[in-house]
């Protein structure tokens, strides 16, 4: 199965919100959407879900035209939506109806993610009694009902704890799995760094960075070097190509202009018999990339 987003614009007057939009997300790899405020993420949901008629271009599933007819769509808004005074189970039960299930699968199918959730004792409890980040994970219990084919979440680690963050991509993990396609709107570089094969980073509607994270991250080459050594070395390391030098509790981080610059820095450390414990080169981390092509605003 897969999602494909085909040349997408969309305008709102003058303003252009999604600019040529293109980008497929694939079964079983969930797929990031990313960028700052404003940068259309949500607009581009929208036109997914068929809440925005789209001004150009196409948003097919399997090749053909998505609508919500064809497709069963498990969508979390970034605006929650429970009903506070509905208990968990009466709530979930309610939204697999609405999904045109019977009450009875919707009950099972409620219980069974609620296990997984680890919020089976709270089934009987009000919303209203429920921490934040446990409404949070009845918000996804109730996106993930129906099994829908094509889960779409916008911003689903804001207001989780790393503990309930990792039962997330657990969650997420479980349902790439089974081979659904699974969409996320973030501008939480981390959360999706290892959790996404491919994303799009968009800025004012505009692709900036399309691809695979790793070959994204490939491209932009290995510029940071930690290096550990047993003496100080600070002074030594003031050479072409290094352009930052930042002591830090595990070692010295040298920002290079390229990868190059590594075999420079190694010669001069042997020339001068320097003993080093860790002479590594890093990959970028995906909000270092992020914060170079948007500039900021996580
Ligand atoms: N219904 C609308 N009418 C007019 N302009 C809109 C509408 N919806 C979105 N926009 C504009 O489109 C642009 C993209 O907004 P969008 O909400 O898609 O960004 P976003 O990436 O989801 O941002 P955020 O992370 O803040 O939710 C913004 O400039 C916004 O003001």
């Amino acid at each position: 199965m897969s999602l494909s987003v085909e040349g997408v614009t969309k305008r709102f007057g003058a303003e252009c919100a999604v600019e040529n939009l293109s980008f497929t997300a694939r079964s079983g790899e969930p797929f990031a959407l990313l960028g700052s405020n404003g940068a259309g993420k949500t607009t581009t949901i929208r036109m997914i879900l068929g809440l925005y008629p789209v001004d150009q271009g196409h948003i097919r599933w399997n090749g053909e035209r998505l609508t919500r007819k064809r497709v069963k769509i498990g969508y979390l808004p970034e605006e929650r939506g429970l009903y506070p005074k509905s208990t968990v189970i009466e709530q979930l039960t309610y939204f697999g109806v609405l999904r045109d299930m019977s009450a009875r699968a919707a009950v099972t199918s409620a219980e069974s993610l609620l296990e997984r959730l680890q919020m089976i004792e709270h089934k009987g409890k009000r919303v209203e009694e429920l921490s934040k980040g446990n409404q949070q994970k009845i918000q996804l219990a109730a996106t993930l009902i129906n099994d829908p084919d094509l889960i779409i979440l916008d911003e689903p680690f804001s207001g989780l704890d790393p503990l309930n963050a990792e039962m997330l991509r657990d969650v997420v993990t479980h349902y790439a799995k089974k081979g659904r396609v699974i969409l996320f709107s973030s501008h939480q570089m981390d959360s999706v760094e290892n959790l996404c094969r491919d994303m799009v980073i968009l800025r004012q509607g505009k692709t900036m960075v399309r691809g695979t994270i790793r070959d994204v991250k490939k491209a932009y080459g290995r510029t940071r070097l930690l290096v550990t050594a047993e003496e100080d070395v600070v002074t030594r390391l003031r050479v072409d190509g290094v352009v930052s030098i930042e002591q830090a509790a595990n070692g010295i981080h040298l920002t290079l202009t390229d990868e190059a610059v590594a075999l420079r820095v190694f010669k001069i450390l042997a020339d001068h018999n320097v003993f080093v414990s860790r002479f590594e080169l890093q990959e970028p981390t995906l909000r270092e990339i992020f914060i170079e092509k948007v500039g900021g605003g996580t």
